[in-house]
């Protein structure tokens, strides 16, 4: 097993509860959608992994028996970005698709046979409709982040229009707010290529006999697209894949026609030809502007944003997650950006892990009490005067001093608060005046807790203890409301 892998991981299948109403006005009952998760069981730190036009729910891991992990195992594990000490990961098979989730190719229970193009159109928001109900279903409430490249990145954009309460992060990577006509260009050629292949049969095909020439012919154009044409000079140049001299033929002699034929048989393999269709159509749909604005489309957004563009994508160039920047920044939105570089073109999101390991895990690490917290604060024992304490205030410029015992636990809090009242009551010594029953935090804890248990017990600092009791350090709602604009 690769290091820092989640190691053998298995695919569940969860029939929902209740129909996908879709957006063209049908609905599906008994929908599966197949998902794995990794890490944390308690569903907390839940992050959604959406998948490309051809992708799977095995982001990483390994099926048993396999030597190959999921196609996302670079960024997902113990340590990586998706680190699965922290979070919950958690992968699915989009709607539509045919690794295991209700599509094309399952049996239709209202007539027992698969469903071919009887299958109902669907688009990005059904898919994410449906990953919606899955995750409900699964118990879970809200999303740390939805991540996403291509069409995962499409998802992850649909995400925080439909659900802007419920998704907390959105990465979205080598992806766009809309399809481009260069997108439907290359998804109808793709689509035409299936359809004029007599073994389609007008969607009718049986598992034996499916359209796999037109179907290898679909993802061989496609994958010109995934790749740029400096990794093409570097992977094939113009060499012969067995020949030293031209062949005067149509068979295929140059190395890049091979490496072509190469992923058009792997993909007839493990991909349904009417998927492809129903697919390739829900991203010519994918529209996230309103009224032609982008702008407008996700003015209704709350997530945080992180935009990755891939420098050599001519599929999605940079320009489109540039567009989505300048759409989030417009409305306000708390949103970063950052380009991949790299010769890898489009597929560049599956390929330049480190890159993206150091972009995503920067985004998604949250700042904890302990980023934020004074370290080593100031002091005061129970036996000290309140003047001793007024005079530590004063000298640190802080309102607020743990009062602690001799191993250095904490017995209580004083602030200038006590203070300024002391001196109104005459009270002389300081365990009259300070806070017993001190509420604490931790320093692994996030500064969100912090912010609620201030907000909920209407106090302004928080002493920062380990798990004797021992003071740490201190976080005051002034440093807290800091790191909001900081952050
Ligand atoms: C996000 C998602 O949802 S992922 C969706 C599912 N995945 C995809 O669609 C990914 C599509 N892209 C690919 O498959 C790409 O190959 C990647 C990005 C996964 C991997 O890229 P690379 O590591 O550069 O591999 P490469 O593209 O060179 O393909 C390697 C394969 O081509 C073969 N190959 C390379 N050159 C040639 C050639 N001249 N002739 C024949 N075969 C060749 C290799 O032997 C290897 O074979 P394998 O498929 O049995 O492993
Ligand atoms: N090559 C990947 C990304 C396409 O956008 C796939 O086929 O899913």
């Amino acid at each position: 097993m690769l290091q820092d892998s989640v190691g053998e991981v298995t695919t569940h299948y969860h029939t929902l509860t209740r129909p996908v109403d879709l957006e063209s006005g049908a609905s599906l009952s008994d929908v599966i959608i197949a998902y794995e998760r990794y890490g944390r069981k308690d569903n907390k730190n839940v992050i959604l992994v959406c998948h490309a036009l051809t992708g799977d729910a095995h982001a990483a891991g390994f099926h048993k028996g396999d030597t190959k992990p999921g196609w996302w195992n670079g960024i997902i594990g113990p340590g990586k970005a998706l680190d699965t000490n922290r979070y919950c990961v958690i992968a699915t098979n989009v709607l539509g698709g045919c690794k295991g989730s209700t599509g094309p190719s399952s049996e239709d229970p209202a007539t027992g046979k698969p469903y071919g193009i009887t299958f109902p159109g669907i688009t990005i928001r059904d898919m994410v409709h449906a990953e919606h109900l899955l995750l409900e279903e699964l118990g879970i409430t809200e999303l740390y982040a939805v991540i996403g490249g291509s069409m995962g990145g499409m998802q992850a954009m649909q995400w925080s229009v439909e659900f802007p309460a419920f998704v907390r992060r959105v990465i979205c990577i080598a992806s766009a707010g809309y399809s481009t006509p260069m997108h439907i260009a290359f998804g109808a050629v793709g689509r035409a290529a299936i359809m004029s292949d007599p073994d389609w049969n007008g969607g009718n095909y049986s598992p034996g006999k499916k359209p796999d020439r037109g179907l290898s012919l679909a993802r061989m154009m496609a994958h010109i697209t995934y790749l740029s044409d400096e990794s093409m000079h570097t992977k094939f140049g113009r060499r012969l894949q067995k020949s030293e001299a031209f062949g005067y033929g149509f068979h295929t002699e140059f190395s890049v026609e091979s490496y072509l034929q190469h992923q058009g048989e792997m993909f007839v393999e493990r991909f349904d030809p009417n998927s492809y269709l129903y697919i390739t159509r829900a991203v010519d749909y994918y529209d996230l502007t309103k009224n032609g604005s982008l702008t407008d489309g996700l003015a209704g957004t709350e997530a945080k944003f992180l935009i990755i563009s891939v420098s050599s994508d001519w599929l999605y160039p940079p320009y489109l997650s540039q567009e989505i920047m300048l759409a989030l920044s417009a409305n306000g939105k708390e949103a970063r950006y950052a380009e991949i570089v790299s010769p890898h073109g489009h597929d560049g999101f599956l390929l330049e892990n480190a890159q993206l390991n150091y972009m995503v895990g920067q985004f998604l690490t949250p700042i904890t009490v302990e980023d934020l917290m004074m370290h080593d604060p100031p002091s005061i024992r129970e036996t000290s005067s309140i003047r001793e304490a007024a005079e530590l205030m004063i000298g640190h410029e802080i309102n607020h001093l743990p009062v602690v015992l001799g191993d250095g636990t904490l017995s209580g809090i004083v602030t200038s608060w006590d203070i300024a009242k002391s001196v109104a009551g005459n009270f002389q010594n300081l365990a009259e005046i300070m806070t017993k029953d001190v509420i604490t935090i931790q320093r692994s804890d996030s500064l969100r807790l912090a912010a609620s248990l201030m907000e909920k017990h209407a106090i302004s600092a928080l002493p920062v203890v380990d798990n004797a009791g021992r003071v740490l350090g201190m976080l005051t709602s002034e440093t807290l409301s800091l790191s909001e604009v900081l952050q």
